[in-house]
């Protein structure tokens, strides 16, 4: 069993199997997350929700500490300022401690403090010759010790290490990780039973030398760290929910990218994006971790994950911007020197003739001091760079039209596709202004989003809408985006969340489809990794139709040509309406009357154009309008409904269309789409079965149909008495009272417009305040595999359409 911490409840997961796991798993704390004392108890809640017992977690220094220690190394020669600068250190940090510790716990951590602060001003003597990594060690040590007493105080044991004492790298072999030895160090460190807190950022050389792993070097520590301890799991806590599609603090119409593709990853941080540090992938490429990005402000939202994805992840294309870099122009560089600089400097781009090369600033000493041990002549250039990073992307021959046309009446000083091909690079002279990257960021992904398509049911109709999707996708530009990455029965579905081939998506799922049950489906959608996700039910089924809510509530569109939600009880299909107005969910039943005729459409477009619909009248059911149509007594109505069911004309059992029940529902929800509030029950229904035909089986009944012929026969007879004709009718009208509502046979003159109709078709007659004296008038087909996959698939465009202009403004806890 998991060990349990004392004081708190670690979550037990509902998956039995995890409380038996003995795996490790990392969460890494950035500097953003532990900037003050509010974050600090955040981030013990996220311990206790999210670690258990002998998890490692990998800490920053708190907030900006490191920037003020470079200020610090920086103004060593400038008296006044470096005695300003330490105080200000020294008190943010004993600030820190005193709101977070009780006086015992705090006075050992503040008498550490004052022994390191006297350290770095005795060091500033000699301007730090020997000792800028020692100083620039604190930051990680101070808050590793400060969260591992909070931890102490009120959660459970917890264990300060210095990451010097574990992870020893290789002066002789270009400061390469020691893995063995760091291996044997890590076991060594490690206090089970405990959570063990581990400085990010710092490691030491085989000398004893501290050595620093970079700006934002805590990212590599914890994957680092996961590598030794074969974990399984690494997070990186941060201030923002995820990876986007550029920084959300300057871009605020950046996009979250749920899944980033590793290469993608890697050279988002060889770039320099401080969202990953450089190297953070490396130690990950042997074993399998799940690397995952988090919001420590709001731990709820699911982030970004990282890892080998499918073509729908590596179509992401993201933005990244820097503007800390130096060119380094030289006719001297040879093949060995260029060797060096590649593993000791990282640098971000080398020109192709190898007479340049640009890096981070953080390497420029370094790197300059490396050049003129050389004796290598060269000339420096701050350059910043903007970059379009996605999978192959120097290849996208659309990207790059679009970033050019970006860049267009820019000075852009050089235009290259990095040697990986997974970015393109603009470097410019002088800092990139937030206008251009924003320009950038707009053209290159302007229509970039991700939308999941999920079809539940795959009868008559569905298989035809799935038969009809690849063309549909090829061919339209606003299904661009749109990805089939599900497919449910009642009973099996396939899911695959980098994306079903559309053109085997029915063999895929008789081999791969699973069984399912509700929750698993509304796990599985919860955790969906796309922008928008489209649900479309063709299931004729009510249990299927009850998710709704639960799709709503996630924020799920759903195209329906399931008719139970839209005719469910007034409270349930208010719930609905108002769930779906409140998480933006769009809600699209064209199909649930009328098949593909766009009645649905017409109702709504009037009413939002001001107009009021007074008057729903018509035939709605292609069957019975098919019956009547046939209906002149040559055939008895016996023997006609047989012709009808060999045909395919009606339902299997040929009731559920004489019950009325199908035209009630549809007029229901013609009704309430007309703006009126009323339930199934308040629609008068004549059921053409008689009572003695309801209870019996299918078989039985269709050996007793016969019974049926008489009362037809009679009615026939009846209608041809006054020169008309029979037909099943719906009618809703506003009333000076309310509203009146039926369905039933009715006698129509034969010329009445319901009484001339195509066998099968259906007619709509709307009277509202604009068509008063002539009705407006939908006709056609309302029933058929083609025309009912149509009008789903107008739905699914239709949709897509209004999800490309949605544009959301993004608001993160942490950074807004
Ligand atoms: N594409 C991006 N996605 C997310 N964040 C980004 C991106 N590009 C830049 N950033 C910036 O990275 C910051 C997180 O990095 P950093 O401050 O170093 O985090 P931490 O302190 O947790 O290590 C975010 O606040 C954001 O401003
Ligand atoms: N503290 C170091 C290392 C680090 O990784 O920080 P952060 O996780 O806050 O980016 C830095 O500021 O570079």
């Amino acid at each position: 069993m998991q060990q349990q911490v004392q004081n708190i409840e670690f979550n037990a997961s509902l998956n039995p199997l995890k409380q038996v796991e003995v795996t490790t798993n990392v969460h890494k704390f950035g500097g953003s997350s532990l900037a003050n004392a509010a974050c600090i108890l955040r981030v013990v809640e996220i311990i206790k929700d999210n670690a258990k017992l002998n998890d490692f977690i990998v800490v920053s220094a708190n907030g900006k500490t490191t920037d003020q220690l470079f200020e610090l190394l920086e103004s060593a020669d400038n008296d006044q300022l470096f005695a300003t600068q330490l105080k200000q250190l020294k008190d943010d940090q004993a600030a820190l401690i005193n709101e977070l510790l009780d006086n015992n716990q705090a006075a050992q951590l503040l008498q550490q403090l004052t022994a390191d602060i006297e350290f770095i001003n005795t060091e500033s003597a000699n301007s730090f010759k020997q000792s800028r990594n020692d100083v620039l060690a604190f930051g990680e040590l101070w808050s590793a010790k400060l969260l591992a007493a909070v931890l102490s105080q009120n959660v459970c044991k917890a264990n300060a290490i210095d990451a010097r004492k574990v992870l020893i790298l290789d002066s002789g072999n270009n400061f390469q990780l020691n893995e063995q030895l760091s291996k044997t160090n890590i076991t060594a460190e490690k206090l089970a039973n405990q959570l063990n807190i581990f400085t990010g950022f710092i490691a030491s050389d085989e000398q004893g030398n501290t050595q620093t792993l970079g700006r934002n070097g805590s990212d590599y520590s914890a994957t680092i760290a996961a590598h030794l301890l074969n974990a399984q799991n690494v997070t990186l806590w941060t201030d923002v929910n995820g990876v986007y599609s550029a920084d959300p603090r300057i871009v605020n119409t950046a996009r979250k990218l749920f899944r980033l593709e590793n290469s993608v990853a890697k050279e988002l941080g060889r770039l320099g994006n401080p969202v990953l540090h450089a190297n953070t992938l490396n130690p990950l490429t042997t074993h399998n971790i799940h690397l995952n990005v988090a919001s420590s402000f709001a731990p709820q939202d699911s982030g970004t994950e990282i890892g080998a994805f499918g073509e729908i992840a590596k179509s992401e294309i993201s933005v990244t911007h820097n503007n800390e870099l130096i060119k380094i122009d030289s006719t001297e560089f040879d093949v060995k020197t260029l060797e060096q600089i590649n593993t000791r400097f990282q640098p971000i781009y080398q020109c192709q003739n190898n007479t340049c090369i640009v890096i981070s600033q953080q390497f420029a000493d370094l790197a300059l001091h490396y050049l003129q041990a050389q004796n290598i002549t060269f000339s420096t250039l701050k350059v910043s760079l903007i970059a379009v990073v996605g999978y192959q992307v120097a290849n996208r021959g659309e990207i790059k039209a679009r970033f050019k046309r970006a860049l267009k009446h820019t000075d852009i000083a050089q235009f290259v596709g990095s040697s990986n091909g997974h970015s393109l690079l603009a470097f410019f002279e002088h800092e990139s202004s937030v206008e251009l990257i924003n320009k950038v960021h707009s053209q290159v992904t302007k229509d970039s989003r991700n939308i999941g398509l999920v079809i539940a049911g795959l009868g008559n109709i569905g298989k035809r809408f799935l038969e009809m999707l690849p063309q549909q996708l090829n061919r339209l530009p606003a299904l661009e985006n749109v990805h089939l990455v599900g497919l449910a029965t009642s009973k099996k579905a396939l899911i695959n969340t980098d994306g079903i081939e559309v053109n085997q998506a029915l063999e895929l799922f008789q081999q791969d489809s699973l069984a399912y049950d509700n929750q698993l489906l509304l796990e599985w959608l919860s955790q969906h990794p796309y922008d928008e996700l489209v649900l479309v039910d063709i299931t004729p089924s009510e249990q299927f139709s009850n998710l709704y809510q639960a799709f709503f509530e996630q924020g799920i569109h759903v195209i329906s040509a399931n008719k139970c939600a839209g005719s469910s009880s007034t409270k349930a299909y208010n719930q609905l309406l108002n769930t779906q107005q409140l998480t933006g969910s769009q809600w699209l039943v064209n199909t649930t009357v009328g098949a593909g005729l766009p009645v649905n459409y017409a109702i709504n477009d009037l009413l939002n154009s001001g107009d009021e619909i007074n008057e729903v009248a018509g035939i709605f059911s292609g069957t019975l309008s098919w019956l009547f149509s046939n209906f002149d007594g040559s055939l008895a109505f016996s023997q006609l409904l047989q012709n009808a069911l060999e045909q395919g004309f009606t339902e299997p059992d040929p009731r559920d269309d004489l019950s009325g029940l199908d035209v009630q529902r549809k007029l229901l929800i013609l009704a309430r789409l007309a703006g009126f509030e009323l339930e199934l029950t308040d629609i008068e229904c004549q059921n053409l079965v008689p009572n003695s035909l309801i209870g019996l089986s299918t078989d039985e009944f269709l050996a007793q149909a016969n019974l049926l012929d008489e009362y037809f026969a009679d009615k026939l007879h009846e209608a041809k008495q006054q020169n008309g004709c029979l037909r099943y009718v719906a009618r809703f009208s506003k009333t000076d009272s309310g509203y009146k509502a039926k369905v039933g046979l009715e006698i129509l003159a034969n010329d009445h417009a319901f009484a001339n109709l195509t066998p099968c078709d259906n007619i709509f007659l709307l009277t509202t305040n604009w068509y008063q004296d002539n009705p407006l008038i939908i006709q056609g087909p309302g029933a058929g595999r083609d025309v009912t996959a149509g009008g789903l698939h107008s739905d699914l465009v239709n949709l897509c359409r209004e999800l490309a202009v949605k544009t959301k403004e993004v608001e993160i806890k942490g950074i807004n």
